[in-house]
């Protein structure tokens, strides 16, 4: 593998419609606000232009694909909420711009953020040799904590395939704690996998180092102020 790839990471009940006398009393549960969230956990997908980040959250967030999307201009976010470990976790996930001119904005983003999702297109060789600039902005400007899960997408554009498995995988196995996976935005493969590992390492990592769990009670992993 070509030195540039040796990037140092640091350490790292509804009821049903009868005639029973219990209905008027579920549909007064009904009424109810949802239970809040437990947890709020910010998420940010990086990479180069045009390798379907937009299309990935999007996806996950709503469950629609777009064939011509606009490039994303700054950063954009969407909120879905998952339920995982029998907590709700309210997921905000900051969608960034590839341009490089947009630098300046993004970075400003990767700082609160739990989890990264670094994103390069298996069938374009110059998105993966992006990827070593793209760990320099997260050695710079995100926090040692946050949680790294590398994704080569556009899987179902086999035929144009460029860059192997083997080569994704090689690239991560060199970064502390970075995670790694194919994907598909338009065939919907492995995309609910990305948020869902990513989560569910968060929250392992804070159950390890004694989160709340020691603690006995629900300790938020981003206040809810950080959140808006
Ligand atoms: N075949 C295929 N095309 C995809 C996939 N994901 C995204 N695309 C297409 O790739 C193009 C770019 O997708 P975007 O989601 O806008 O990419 P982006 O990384 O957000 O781009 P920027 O905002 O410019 O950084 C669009 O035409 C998408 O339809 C995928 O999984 N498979």
């Amino acid at each position: 593998m070509d030195s540039r790839y040796d990037i140092p990471r640091r350490a790292t009940g509804g009821g049903s419609a009868n005639s029973s006398p219990a209905l008027g009393a579920q549909s007064r549960r009904r009424k109810m606000p949802p239970r809040p969230a437990d947890f709020k956990l910010q998420i940010i997908i990086i990479g180069s232009r045009g390798v379907g980040k937009t299309s990935i959250m999007e996806r996950f967030t709503d469950d629609t694909f777009c064939e011509a999307c606009k490039s994303t201009v700054g950063v954009d976010f969407k909120i879905k909420t998952v339920e995982l470990r029998g907590k709700k976790i309210r997921l905000q996930i900051w969608d960034t711009a590839g341009q490089e001119r947009f630098n300046s904005i993004t970075s400003a983003y990767y700082r609160g953020a739990k989890g990264i999702v670094l994103v390069y297109d298996i069938t374009k060789q110059e998105t993966f040799e992006d990827l070593p600039k793209w760990m320099k902005m997260i050695d710079k400007y995100a926090s040692e904590e946050a949680e790294l899960l590398l994704v080569g997408n556009k899987l179902d554009c086999e035929t144009d395939r460029i860059i192997s498995k083997q080569q994704g995988e090689r690239f991560c196995s060199r970064i502390s704690g970075m995670r790694f996976c194919e994907a598909s935005a338009k065939d919907n493969f492995n995309v609910d996998e990305i948020f869902l590992k990513l989560v569910d390492d968060i929250l392992s990592k804070r159950f390890l180092h004694g989160g709340y769990t020691q603690k006995g009670h629900d300790d938020n992993l981003v206040n809810a102020d950080e959140m808006e």
